[in-house]
């Protein structure tokens, strides 16, 4: 018995995921068409079969009925192009269990495969530094990779400032406490300060003894603040700073809104978080990271996300980034009761229709503001006009309009 199956018709690629899984304890194997596989695959009953979209002139996709057909319980994970979002929507659609987009890291194979075959409840959720960031993407790899240079470069930096910017909720928190988790041996104690949540926190965060100042939502501190932080810096260049931002500093200091010498100092290294929308092959790692630690919190077994739950996260586009979606699998986690979390679990905020109902209607607000009128007038056309700021004749008209009387 193979626990894994490489359905792959590059044979040099398909010969070195197997090697490498086998060093690290699996049995694979491997096929290169469809007719073989599916053969392989009746012989073998692998749990995991990963396989490849572009079987050479075959689609790959098209064996999945029958590969689900024989064995229902084997999980399979597509591999697309860079970028086939869709494919692997549609992948899943017809059974895949999860995708990966090419080119895959081999320990990235290996890693889904250890998370699939093992179903590891247990994996410790202390992780720390930069490997408490999820994500396969390749924006998450070169996020870990920038944070990585960062921290060796940590003690070089002069002046010391890391500014990371990005949209709300991307994860620029995150990144600036595993940056600093991996430098706190040189760098020392750090204090977090929220900006937008008012002044004076720096002067306290330095009478704590912080060595890093970690300043969210930086494009938020007041003039005030800015100056002290700036004369602070002054004074203690091994001060380090860890400023984040949503918005682009560069403009809010050509419009005056921000000193030019702190931002000097805050942006010498720079990170980019990018939204979620634009590395959309870690929804569903991310998620299945969230819902692992939810059902942790509560002493819960992880419950298992749906073929259906997994397409309804993958076709939304998060505009609240990956906060918003770490919310909502954390509702759907409390709400599932029977070990799996299916589409209707997923509730997903429409924020356009939110927005929606937030805009005022026009039209109702006038037919109020008329009525509200008369009736503080007793009725008195003229008063009512002259309150709304219109003639008589207009206020007739609308009160005709409307179906108003006096009373
Ligand atoms: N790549 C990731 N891996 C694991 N968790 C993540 C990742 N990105 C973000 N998160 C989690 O998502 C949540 C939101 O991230 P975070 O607070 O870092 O965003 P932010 O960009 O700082 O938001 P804001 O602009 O509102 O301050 C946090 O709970 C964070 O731990």
């Amino acid at each position: 018995m193979t626990d894994i199956l490489i359905i792959e018709d590059e044979d040099v690629l398909a010969r070195s995921i197997v090697g490498f899984l086998e060093r690290r304890g699996f049995s694979a194997g491997f096929a290169i068409d469809g007719q073989s596989a599916v053969a392989l695959f009746r012989r073998e009953r692998p749990r995991l079969v990963i396989l490849d979209v572009r079987l050479g002139r075959e689609n790959g996709l098209d064996l999945l009925p029958t590969l689900r057909g024989i064995n229902p319980e084997a999980q399979i994970v597509v591999m697309t192009g860079h970028g086939d979002v869709g494919i692997a929507v549609e992948a899943m659609k017809r059974g895949a269990r999860d995708f990966l987009m090419k080119p895959a890291p081999l320990a990235m194979i290996a890693g889904m495969a250890a998370e699939l075959i093992l179903q590891d409840n247990a994996r410790p959720v202390d992780v720390t530094g930069v490997d408490r960031i999820v994500g396969r993407s390749s924006a998450a790899i070169d996020l870990r990779a920038t944070l990585r240079r960062l921290a060796s470069a940590a003690e070089g930096l002069q002046p010391p400032g890391v500014l990371l910017s990005g949209p709300r909720g991307s994860g620029k928190t995150l990144a600036a406490r595993a940056l600093h988790e991996t430098v706190q041996d040189i760098r020392g104690k750090m204090e977090c300060i929220d900006c937008s949540v008012g002044e004076g926190q720096v002067e306290t965060a330095l009478q704590a003894g912080a060595r890093v100042l970690m300043l969210r939502h930086v494009d938020a501190m007041g003039e005030e603040e800015q100056g002290k932080l700036v004369r602070a810096l002054e004074a203690d260049p091994g001060l380090w700073v860890i400023a984040t931002t949503a918005r682009n500093l560069g403009a809010l200091e050509r419009k005056g809104n921000f000193r030019p010498d702190l931002l000097y100092r805050i942006q010498v290294g720079w990170v980019d978080v990018p939204p979620l929308a634009d590395h959309s092959s870690d929804i569903l790692p991310l998620a299945e990271e969230f819902a692992r630690r939810t059902a942790f919190r509560f002493s819960r077994t992880r419950p298992r996300l749906t073929g259906e739950a997994r397409v309804k996260l993958l076709q939304h586009d998060w505009p609240g980034n990956v906060a918003e979606l770490e919310n909502c699998v954390e509702r759907a986690v409390i709400q599932s009761n029977d070990g799996m979390i299916s589409a209707g679990d997923i509730k997903i905020i429409d924020h356009s229709e939110r927005e929606e109902a937030a805009v005022p209607n026009l039209t109702k607000m006038e037919e109020t503001a008329l009525v509200k009128a008369l009736r503080v007038t007793g009725g008195n056309v003229s008063r009512a006009a002259e309150m709304l700021g219109i003639s008589r004749d207009t206020l007739r008209y609308r009160m005709e309009k409307f179906g108003i009387s006096r009373r």
